[in-house]
């Protein structure tokens, strides 16, 4: 899956690396930015979506539709489809244009909108990659868990850089008797539950 990447996404992952990177630096404001996770993550949360059991794959922030490339190679390779949710028209026209270069829109529905309103009409969920504003991942983590198959994985990102503001969510998710969950210290931090 790694070392065989179309050269299509391989350039696309690339092109987007180089932009977050100029973000990060050069003062573009926040909800501009791509904020991607880094490599290490999208092949952390590729490796683990191939381990999911079967059923429905999700991903809360698109963004430019980076993580979403990672996850749809695992996906492709599972004979399953991922479907991502984005609230920025901006965002999600950059995610269209990213998955029709890479030839994956095929793999990849994208959802426009706020994921918590779409959620609720989701079932059988077996892995979900968690990425959106910090103010939302509580009540994400509620929707999703009671929404997952035995043995599903929900991932979600920034579990070390930003502990302070999602402090009850982990709390919550260490503490939850329907999930073994930890901790895992790949990027940005990297909550992974597993479903009971
Ligand atoms: C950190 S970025 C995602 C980065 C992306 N996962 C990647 O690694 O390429 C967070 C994204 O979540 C989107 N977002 C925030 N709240 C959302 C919500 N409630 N529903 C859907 N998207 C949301 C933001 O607009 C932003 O594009």
């Amino acid at each position: 899956m790694f070392a065989d990447m179309p050269e299509d996404v391989r350039r696309r992952m690339a092109y987007l690396e180089e932009i977050d990177a100029r973000d990060r630096d050069d003062g573009t404001p926040r909800l501009e930015r791509l904020r991607q996770v880094p490599p290490e993550t999208g092949q952390f949360i590729a490796l683990l979506s191939l381990t999911a059991p079967a059923g429905r794959h999700i991903e809360i922030g698109t963004s430019a539709g980076y993580s979403t490339l990672w996850l749809a190679l695992a996906c492709r390779r599972l004979g399953r489809r991922i479907t991502t949710y984005e609230i920025l028209p901006e965002k999600v026209r950059l995610a269209k244009e990213t998955f029709e270069r890479t030839g994956l829109s095929d793999v990849i529905e994208l959802v426009e909108g706020d994921a918590r309103d779409h959620i609720h009409g989701v079932s059988g969920i077996s892995f979900c990659f968690l990425d959106a504003e910090k103010e939302v991942y509580k009540d994400c983590y509620d929707l999703v868990v009671p929404r997952m198959v035995s043995g599903g994985l929900l991932v979600a990102d920034n579990a070390i850089n930003h502990r302070d503001a999602l402090q009850a969510m982990i709390e919550e998710a260490l503490a939850d008797p329907r999930v073994d969950a930890m901790v895992v210290p790949v990027g940005k931090g990297e909550l992974v539950c597993r479903k009971r």
